[in-house]
This record gives structure tokens, C-alpha cells and sequence, in this order.
């Protein structure tokens, strides 16, 4: 069940659309994908099941190593399993898929183009008419709270507001699935929390799915309605924790509450036995 702070029916959230409860986003059955160099051959993951519902946000952390990237690039069909099946929306994942946003740790502006004009790159390469994607990028630019700086150059731009004209780039298009690695890794603590306020706030605005890899337990935790612990290579999830937070999170508030307590304490433990392991 989704939680939300008050009743769920009485609330004009996009992520309670018709249906959208309980159909499935994202969907991992039973993958495993094996690397072969020359030198040697890499399990990169092993018997990773996953199903993601639609509109929900789910965090994935592990040690460094474990197959976060790689599980983000099948689902991104960048990457084909060599067991298994990924699916996106319910259709099985062939190739490279269109209908998602991806945003990386650096945001991979063009230098030469204002931030607007990085934002609508991804309408060009899609041909979204014009003034449709201006509109949607200045509906995006207000959300993101880039007002202002719209006609400033990358290098004119803090770390923080490059990542925003990524985000931005990333959701021209409207994808029901926003895949994030390790978005906020970049960033100075103070940036990277007002960071995680503003995604708390456009995921619930758009009612987009997210699945976010992050090395931050807190960022995981304020941020997921779950939290996919994963095991060091072959990477295989060790257990997924419901966070039972409502969608609306303050900042402050949340990380004082019992639930985060002990979520990030449950991750910390399973991490930690990890390690302890290794
Ligand atoms: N194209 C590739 N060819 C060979 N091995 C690869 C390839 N891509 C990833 N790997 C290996 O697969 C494993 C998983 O890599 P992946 O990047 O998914 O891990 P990760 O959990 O995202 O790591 P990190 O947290 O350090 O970013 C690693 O051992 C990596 O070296």
C-alpha cells in the first residue's frame, strides 16, 4: 500500500491515476548478467527479482561494485541480461528504450548551449513540436526553481543547478520511468539535501517512477518508499526495506522520525555484516 500523510483518496496526487497503484513499472525476473573480458569472466549480478509499481520510488544501495549501474542499464535496455527478463511497463526490454530518463553523476551539459536550450536537446532528439517542449521546459524550469537562470551557460552554474538542468533534460519527455545513478554523488552535503527536498517534491508533482543508486543510506531512505539492499558481486538483493514514510517528507522531520531511524539502522546492519564479510 502507498502511503500517503492523509487519505489517499482524497488527494489529487498524478501517482494515484487510475490504475497506477498497482501496475508494474519495472520488472526484474530472476536476471543474472555475466561479463566475459578476456582476462576473465565477471558475474555482474545473480537471481536479482525485482518489481517495481508504478509512480513508487525505490532505492538501490550496495558496495561499490555490486551491480547498482548495471541492474539501472538493463532496465534502461542500454544492457541485455544474459538470463532472465526485464520488463518496462509490461513489455519485455529489447533494446534501447525511449521512454525513460536517465541522470548521472555529472550532468553532461552541452558547454556551448544555454541551460534552456541543454534542457531542450532531448525535444530535438526526440522531435517534440516546439512550443509544446518549450512550455514543458519552462513548466520544468519553474518546478526545478531554475527561474532566472534559463539563459546562463553551464560554467555560469553551481554544481546543484547543473544537475537540475539534468533533471530537467531528463523529464522533457515525460517518461512514466526516471532511472538516476547516483545523481547527487557530486555535490556538497548542503546542496545535495536541498537536492533530495526538490526530488521528493517533483517526483509527487510528476508521479513519475524513480529508481535512484545511491551510496547515501540517509538519501536512500528519505527519499524510497523502498530500499533495495544489495549483496558485494555477484550482486544479489540481501533484502528490500519498506520505509512506511508518507510521500510527503520534510526534511528535518523525517530524519527525526522513528521509521528513518530504523530503516537506516536495518541498512546499516545489512551493509555492515556485509563488510564484515568481505
Ligand atoms: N562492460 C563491462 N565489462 C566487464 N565488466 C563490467 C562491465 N560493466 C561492469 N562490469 C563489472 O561488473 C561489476 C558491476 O559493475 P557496476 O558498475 O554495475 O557496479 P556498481 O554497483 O554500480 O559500482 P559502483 O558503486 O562502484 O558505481 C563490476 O565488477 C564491474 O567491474
Amino acid at each position: 500500500m502507498r502511503k500517503t500523510a492523509g487519505d489517499p483518496k482524497a488527494t489529487d496526487d498524478p501517482r494515484l491515476a487510475a490504475g497506477a497503484e498497482t501496475s508494474s513499472a519495472v520488472r526484474l525476473d530472476d536476471v543474472a548478467v555475466r561479463f566475459r573480458t578476456k582476462k576473465k569472466d565477471v558475474t555482474a549480478l545473480q537471481d536479482v527479482s525485482l518489481d517495481v509499481r508504478a509512480g513508487e520510488f525505490v532505492a538501490i544501495v550496495g558496495p561499490s561494485g555490486c551491480g547498482k549501474s548495471t541492474l539501472l542499464k538493463l532496465v534502461a535496455g542500454l544492457l541485455a541480461p544474459s538470463s532472465g527478463e526485464v520488463l518496462l511497463g509490461g513489455e519485455r526490454v529489447r533494446g534501447p528504450r525511449r521512454d525513460i530518463g536517465y541522470v548521472f553523476q555529472r550532468a553532461a551539459l552541452l558547454d556551448w548551449r544555454t541551460a534552456r536550450r541543454n534542457i531542450l536537446l532531448q525535444a530535438e532528439m526526440r522531435g517534440i513540436p516546439g512550443a509544446e517542449a518549450r512550455a514543458r521546459a519552462d513548466d520544468l524550469i519553474r518546478m526545478t526553481g531554475l527561474g532566472g537562470f534559463e539563459d546562463a551557460y553551464p560554467h555560469e552554474l553551481s554544481g546543484g543547478m547543473q544537475q537540475r538542468v539534468a533533471l530537467c533534460r531528463a523529464l522533457l519527455h515525460e517518461p512514466p520511468v526516471l532511472l538516476m545513478d547516483e545523481p547527487f554523488g557530486a555535490l556538497d552535503a548542503l546542496t545535495r539535501e536541498q537536492m533530495n527536498v526538490e526530488l521528493n517534491r517533483i517526483w509527487r508533482e510528476t508521479g513519475t517512477t524513480v529508481l535512484l543508486v545511491t551510496h547515501s543510506i540517509p538519501e536512500a531512505v528519505y527519499l524510497a518508499d523502498r530500499v533495495v539492499v544489495m549483496s558485494p558481486r555477484p550482486g544479489t538483493i540481501t533484502e528490500t526495506i519498506d520505509v512506511g514514510l508518507p510521500a510527503e517528507r520534510s526534511y528535518a522531520t523525517t530524519l527525526a522520525t522513528a521509521e528513518f531511524g530504523a530503516a537506516t539502522g536495518r541498512i546499516r546492519e545489512l551493509l555492515g555484516a556485509v563488510s564484515a564479510h568481505e
